[in-house]
């Protein structure tokens, strides 16, 4: 049986174990204290509900981070400092220049592994082999219900109660994007990532009233020719910023553990 510990116990931690493959267990939960209670009553005692991976109890498989940001700079070194795997949906915390050099280090000397999901959108092994090649421009449009940005800045740049058509609030780069929208807009640091970085990577947000569905469109052009994918996805009943792929590129990363896996 492979164990992995959580990070985080919200909408997609939560949709994450439900859908695990068999194999896989959760060892492990780190989350705030007054989330133990709740963690031990739907897990039960086996799992050891703990404020930091520290408080652990032997060690996981993989550390799966479905938290925060926040998160990431509070555990993901330390994580990394021991050995383990950390796959990351946060991945807009990497948009912190020298956060993401500090756990590069320490999946180098620790021979950790560092592990990016491609969490809501689809496409990113193309973009990579694509940028073998060389890429001249990545756009990146992500386009969400008012429901979905509440909560957000979108509230003080669009009338999200009132709007009546679609509105692009944001446009710039991947690493303002992610940063200043860290519950939202963590693909377009995967894009990023995957492309042709977080400061050449062309960001817009939008809001659209007649939409229930997060979509997300990626251009890409280079000397591979050029790619234009649309992913309409399905946002997690209990989360609406959420997308439920997002929550399955995690449970494929723990099924992986268990298949090996001919996709990365
Ligand atoms: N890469 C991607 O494609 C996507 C990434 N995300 C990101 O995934 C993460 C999880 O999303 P949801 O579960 O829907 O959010 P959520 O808000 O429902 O749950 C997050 C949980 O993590 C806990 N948490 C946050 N920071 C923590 C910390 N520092 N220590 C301990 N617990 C902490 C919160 O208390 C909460 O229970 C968010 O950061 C979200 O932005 C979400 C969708 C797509
Ligand atoms: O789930 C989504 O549709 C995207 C998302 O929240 C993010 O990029 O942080």
């Amino acid at each position: 049986m492979k164990k992995i510990m959580m990070i985080g116990f919200g909408a997609m931690a939560k949709e994450v174990i439900k859908r695990l493959p068999e194999g896989v267990s959760v060892g492990w939960v780190v989350a705030r204290p007054p989330h133990h209670q709740d963690i031990q009553q739907t897990l039960g005692n086996e799992v050891q509900a703990i404020e930091h991976p520290s408080l652990a109890q032997g060690s996981p498989d993989l550390v799966l981070e479905c938290a925060s940001q926040k998160a990431v700079h509070e555990f993901g070194e330390w994580v990394l400092n021991r050995g383990w795997k950390l796959a990351l949906i946060s991945t807009g915390a990497l948009a912190d220049e020298s956060l993401f050099s500090r756990l590069q280090q320490a999946e180098r000397t620790h021979q950790g592994e560092l592990i990016v999901l491609s969490g809501a959108v689809a496409g990113m092994d193309g973009l990579a082999s694509a940028r073998e090649g060389g890429l001249d421009s990545v756009t990146y449009t992500s386009n969400k219900s008012p429901a979905s940005w509440r909560g957000s800045p979108a509230e003080k740049l669009v009338d999200l109660n009132n709007i009546t058509q679609p509105v692009v609030f944001f446009e710039g780069s991947a690493r303002d994007a992610a940063q200043q929208f860290p519950a939202n807009a963590n693909v377009a640091a995967t894009v990023a990532l995957m492309g042709i970085g977080m400061d050449n990577t062309t960001v817009k947000l939008r809001v659209d009233p007649n939409t229930s569905r997060n979509t997300h469109t990626i251009h890409a052009a280079g000397t591979f020719g050029e790619f234009h994918i649309e992913l309409n996805g399905n946002p997690l009943p209990t989360n609406p910023k959420t997308s439920t792929l997002a929550a399955l590129s995690a449970v494929q990363a723990c099924r992986r553990l268990v298949d090996g896996g001919l996709v990365a």
